[in-house]
């Protein structure tokens, strides 16, 4: 780019929209699905079994799950229809910008030492510390929300080492730029000072590892180190995780020319950040460490645009912010842009992606699809903001005239003074009665704080995009045990839920301010808790009447067999096609598939409950923090991709139950067929019995954690016997 002329290239945009190809295909495709559902509609009204006829009840509750689970596929449409991707052009970034780029603010957010270790934390921080970017113009800020004494230790020795990791990465260029994330893979070295370096470098992190291991080990900060940084201090008086003043911590400031790497190159201003907690005060977990930061942040740096990441989500490109600023800094869309959301991607995801995590559709179809109307979810991590926008600010149509990205702080307090403001900043009484958590930064009181942010920002005029580069930007680390993938599962449908319900149901809240397509887009998610209901009907019911003899479908002499037979099969043809053209393997789609049914059957069901009592008024609002480590023993189980049970909780009992249940159903589905009726009666029950066989198919993995496995992640026996009890109790129930 830099060859053309400044005229012309002055007009060429900084990023580009394009459509998905096979859009038109697809809406015929989709048509004729569409006209299936409504057949299977018709079939169901005008079939329904005369009263007093064994079944009807069973039938009419078909009716109800097959028109939920067809009006959600209408749901799930909107955004297929207009799949876009946008293509930034960097090189016309660096020619039009130069070195003139804004200030960028980081904000990482840590919440429990034990959860998330120390070292995790500085991995990520290093790898931001560490863009390609000037540094500074870069402001990083850690958030922790466990006040662990721990973790700002961690970030003090990262603060040094960062001194000798940066110019190592710049000097050659190497990716990625977490230090773990980086020695983890195969280095090939082609020359003897890159050799000698990386070997110092090496022994140089290592060392830091092993101090801040054996130092979070202990479990407490020793003399020596105490008396290298006066942050200490604050730890002198009690503090607890809940209950402590507000600390800030400059660890580096970026403005002091005289704080630099070992090759004199400048830093980037490093802060530490604890909110003040008090028990009594409700802290709105991480919505509340966002707002302190963006308050604190505004006070020092006060850049214009802002990068959010959770802690365990490190850098993975040292481009990306280059990449992002051309949505920003476009001269024609540029201003109307509030946020640019990056996907979430995972670096521990195994070959067939056990537990279904890596959301590759969602990923690359749906969010690319509802990027389509303008109007992408802030998923929480990896999303760049817009610093007016985040704040509340409303759009207008001439925001693009008062806006410019000249720096506005141009502050010349001390560290101390900055310190000072900011500990208020970052208090609890700052926020009392003000519109912090409603109309100012992050939304509070749902535990899917991001995507419910998102909408009002949108709701407030902002377009936000969506940005999946070839090389992935950011890298986290997904769950890797049953347990903890489905309480994650469960806090986000509960807040999507809860979102659902509130006044902030984007189809009432949206309504003419984002586009149809976009609403439905959103609920797409909403309303995953809403569909645990019909999946839980679909696995009991038609099996039980499969045990019992009933027919609950068209025979396959019928002309109504075709509608069904065809939305099966086109339904999961497309399922397959879209996995496997996103990078999955077959196997992850059934993996999927299985993953599927358990989330909907516990996690999305707890979900409904929950957010039913909560609605009522009877419960509040919690954040159980995800885990990101884990002992030896449960990661070889996760790398063979063995699913992980392992303890007794209700969850597991119900996933025991079901996966009982059926197996009975089938063997006694099947006994009925032989013995009782004949075969003739198969033209009836086939679609039942392949429903049913296809659900013992997907619960091979959970007979085998029942009976066959004797490892720690089995499911213990307590829960076998429940589960072959409670199974047998439902057989025995009439249908009526
Ligand atoms: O009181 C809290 C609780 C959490 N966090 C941080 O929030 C982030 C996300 O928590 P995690 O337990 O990893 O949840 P995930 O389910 O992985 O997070 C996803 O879902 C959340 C909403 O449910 C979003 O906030 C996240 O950005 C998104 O990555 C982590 O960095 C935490 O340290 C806080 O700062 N304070
Ligand atoms: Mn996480």
């Amino acid at each position: 780019m830099g060859k053309e002329d400044g005229g012309e290239e002055a007009l060429l945009p900084l990023f580009e929209t394009k459509e998905a190809r096979f859009r038109g295909a697809y809406k015929v495709f989709a048509s004729t699905v569409f006209v299936g559902i409504c057949l299977i509609w018709v079939y169901r009204l005008t079939h329904i079994p005369r009263a007093g006829v064994q079944g009807r009840w069973a039938w009419i509750g078909m009716f109800m799950a097959e028109l939920w689970f067809g009006l959600y596929w209408i749901l799930t449409q909107s955004c297929r229809f207009k799949v876009v991707y946008n293509y930034p052009f960097k090189e016309r970034l660096s020619y039009r910008y130069k070195d003139k780029l804004p200030s960028i603010d980081i904000f990482v957010c840590t919440a429990d030492s034990k959860k998330e270790p120390p070292t995790m934390v500085i991995n990520t921080i290093l790898s931001v510390m560490s863009y390609n970017y000037p540094l500074e113009n870069l402001s990083i800020y850690l958030s922790d929300d466990g006040g662990s004494e721990l973790t700002f230790y961690a970030l003090l020795e990262a603060s040094s080492f960062s001194k000798h990791w940066i110019p190592f990465c710049k000097k050659f260029n190497i990716q990625p730029r977490s230090p773990s994330a980086y020695f983890a893979q195969q280095i090939d070295i082609q020359d003897i000072t890159y050799a000698q370096e990386l070997l110092a470098i090496k022994k140089l992190y290592k060392e830091m590892e092993n101090r801040i291991n054996s130092t979070v080990e202990m479990g407490e900060i020793t003399k020596e180190i105490r008396d290298q940084h006066k942050g200490f201090s604050e730890w002198n008086s009690k503090v607890a995780k809940q209950d402590h003043q507000s600390i800030v911590e400059i660890m580096i400031d970026g403005r002091d020319k005289n704080i630099v790497d070992i090759y004199g190159g400048r830093l980037p201003t490093l802060v530490y950040m604890a909110r003040e907690k008090r028990p009594q005060w409700p802290h709105n977990f991480k919505a509340g460490a966002m707002n302190a930061l963006i308050r604190v942040s505004s006070e020092i740096s006060n850049a214009p645009f802002i990068l959010n990441l959770d802690c365990d989500m490190y850098a993975n490109d040292a481009n990306t912010i280059q990449e992002a600023l051309c949505f920003f800094l476009d001269e024609k869309r540029g201003h109307e842009i509030s946020f640019l959301q990056f996907p979430q991607n995972y670096d521990n995801i195994t070959k067939n992606d056990l537990y279904a995590c890596t959301l590759s559709v969602i990923n690359n179809v749906e969010l690319a699809g509802i990027d389509g109307y303008g109007a992408v979810p802030y998923c929480g991590t990896a999303c760049f903001h817009r610093r007016e926008s985040l704040c509340g600010k409303v759009y207008s149509k001439d925001y693009r005239k008062e806006w410019n990205i000249e720096d506005k702080n141009d502050t010349n307090k001390t560290v101390n003074e900055l310190e000072a403001a900011s500990k208020i900043l970052a208090s609890y009484s700052f926020e009392k009665e003000t519109q912090w958590g409603g109309k100012m930064g992050l939304i509070y009181g749902c535990s899917s704080e991001d995507v419910i942010t998102g909408l009002a920002i949108q709701c407030r005029g902002w377009k936000s995009h969506y940005y999946n580069p070839n090389r992935k930007a950011f890298l986290g680390v997904a769950p890797i045990t049953l347990n903890d993938v489905l309480i994650q599962q469960k806090r986000w449908s509960e807040g999507l839920f809860q979102i659902f319900l509130s006044k902030y149901c984007p189809f009432i809240y949206g309504h003419g301010k984002i586009k149809l397509g976009a609403q439905m887009g959103y609920c797409i998610y909403l309303l995953w808790a809403t569909i645990s209901l019909p999946t839980l009907y679909y696995v009991i019911v038609p099996p039980l009447c499969l045990l019992h003899g009933i027919s609950i479908f068209p025979q396959v002499k019928s002309l109504w067999f075709v509608p069904f037979a065809y939305v099966i099969v086109a339904k999961n043809a497309c399922s397959i096609a879209e996995a496997l053209s996103c990078g999955d393997t077959l196997k992850a789609w059934w993996n999927w598939q299985r993953m599927w049914l358990i989330r909907r059957t516990t996690a999305h069901f707890f979900a409904f409950i929950n957010t039913i009592v909560r609605q009522l008024g009877l419960s509040k609002t919690t954040f159980v923090v995800t885990e990101k480590v884990v002992t030896e023993d449960v990661l070889k189980r996760y790398e063979q991709e063995i699913i992980e049970f392992g303890s007794s909780t209700i969850t597991f009992t119900i996933i025991a139950t079901l996966a009982m249940l059926n197996f009975f159903n089938l063997i006694g589905g099947i006994k009925k067929i032989v013995l009782d009726l004949g075969f003739k009666v198969l033209d009836q029950l086939i679609l039942q019995l392949s429903l049913n066989l296809l659900l013992v198919m997907l619960n091979v993995p959970v007979y085998q954690a029942l009976f066959i496995r004797n490892d720690n992640g089995r499911i213990p026996s307590s829960i076998m016997f429940k589960s072959i009890v409670l199974a047998s109790l439902a057989c025995l129930m009439p249908i009526i």
